[in-house]
């Protein structure tokens, strides 16, 4: 049977192909939309439509129904009850690298594997994703710790389940590849993958900026990256930026993550509270200050790696760099107009 264009059974077919031919290459497309259009199969059909624009299914050889198949079990395996860890935020990493991908200072730099690995790692990055933290499991002895000694714990877990799937029936995607490709893509992911645990984000930063600085004295082109590790750093730093691009898109979408992502670190801290463990930072529902949270979150961690970003790509990410801290503007406003508040 061929599935459904847009890869997905919906009354609302019209009106998403329309949202796609306009948005699905823009920062800032409203993924939740797409979350209700798409008949809550944002990354099927986000995934879907990105194979059909990049022509990924002739290139690879791929057959719909396999590619349908596998990512409606990729999707099934993001818990639905996670406010922020769902298939909306794999959609949305997904669509943003997607866009990052589309720099002009990109074009010709990446291979269609390296495309393809990059676009794969995004939409099972948090694949199974149980709505806490890798402490929280570290913490609790949890059988995932356990297993992955307490290393990389969430992210070993994300990329197993992602191959795993892999061999279910019509679910195998790679199957045209050849061996030599396979293992390339699979190395890739794995890379790319880890490298979203943020206790490796001073380290991912750390080498972005050394790359921005010899690249800047080389005079400025891309281009050069002759060995794996330089063109895995840039693809690491790239999936790394679309999972921490919430503070630099459009207000409307960022607040709206704000609200997901705090629902999953205080539910996160009433377990806390409820087992005796001390609470997580930002996870206690009574006490947090929000706004100020995330001002922090982008001063310390979200506008430093946009930064290094945007050099990096320049002039391509300007507009987000700009759209980030508007917003950082935005929730520092915010955080003194409450404190004046609780003053009186
Ligand atoms: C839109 O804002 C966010 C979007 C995504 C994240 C995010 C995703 C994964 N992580 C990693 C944590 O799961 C791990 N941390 C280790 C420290 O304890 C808290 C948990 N963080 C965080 C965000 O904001 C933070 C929450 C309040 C301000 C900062
Ligand atoms: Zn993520």
């Amino acid at each position: 049977p061929i599935p459904p264009r847009l890869g997905v059974e919906t009354p609302h077919a019209d009106e998403l192909s329309v949202l796609f031919n306009e948005s699905l290459d823009k920062w800032g497309i409203d993924i939740f939309r797409v979350d209700q259009l798409s008949n809550q199969h944002p990354l099927v059909t986000v995934v879907f439509s990105i194979f059909e624009k990049r022509d990924f299914l002739s290139k690879f050889r791929i057959h719909p129904s396999t590619l349908v198949n596998y990512f409606t079990g990729i999707e099934e395996h993001y818990k639905k009850d996670n406010p922020y860890h769902n298939a909306v935020h794999a959609a949305d990493v997904t669509q943003s690298t997607h866009v990052l991908l589309n720099a002009a200072s990109l074009v010709n730099v990446f291979s269609d594997l390296e495309i393809l690995a990059s676009i794969f790692a995004c939409a099972i990055h948090d694949v199974n994703h149980p709505g806490v933290t890798n402490q929280f499991l570290i913490n609790t002895e949890n059988e995932l710790a356990i297993m992955y000694n307490d290393m990389s714990v969430l992210e070993n877990h994300h990329c197993a389940v992602a191959f795993k799937l892999l061999q279910e029936p019509n679910c195998n995607i790679l199957k045209h590849l050849d061996d030599s490709q396979r293992k390339q893509l699979r190395k890739m992911v794995i890379d790319m993958v880890l490298a979203t645990d943020m206790s490796k984000h001073m380290s991912l930063l750390a080498d972005l900026k050394t790359m921005v600085e010899t690249k800047k004295v080389a005079g400025g082109c891309l281009l050069k990256l002759d060995n794996y590790s330089e063109k895995m750093q840039i693809m690491q730093n790239m999936v790394h930026c679309a999972d921490l691009s919430n503070p630099a898109k459009p207000l409307p979408l960022s607040t709206q993550w704000v609200t997901r992502v705090m629902e999953e670190f205080f539910n996160q801290g009433d377990r806390e509270k409820a087992l005796g463990l001390p609470v997580s930072p930002m996870c206690c529902r009574e006490t947090a200050n929000i706004e100020k949270s995330q001002v922090s979150f982008i001063d310390f961690i979200v506008h430093p790696l946009w930064e290094a970003w945007t050099e990096l790509v320049h002039p391509d990410a300007e507009h987000i760099l700009s759209t980030l801290e508007q917003n950082r503007d935005h929730y520092s406003e915010l955080s003194a107009t409450r404190e004046a508040e609780e003053q009186q």
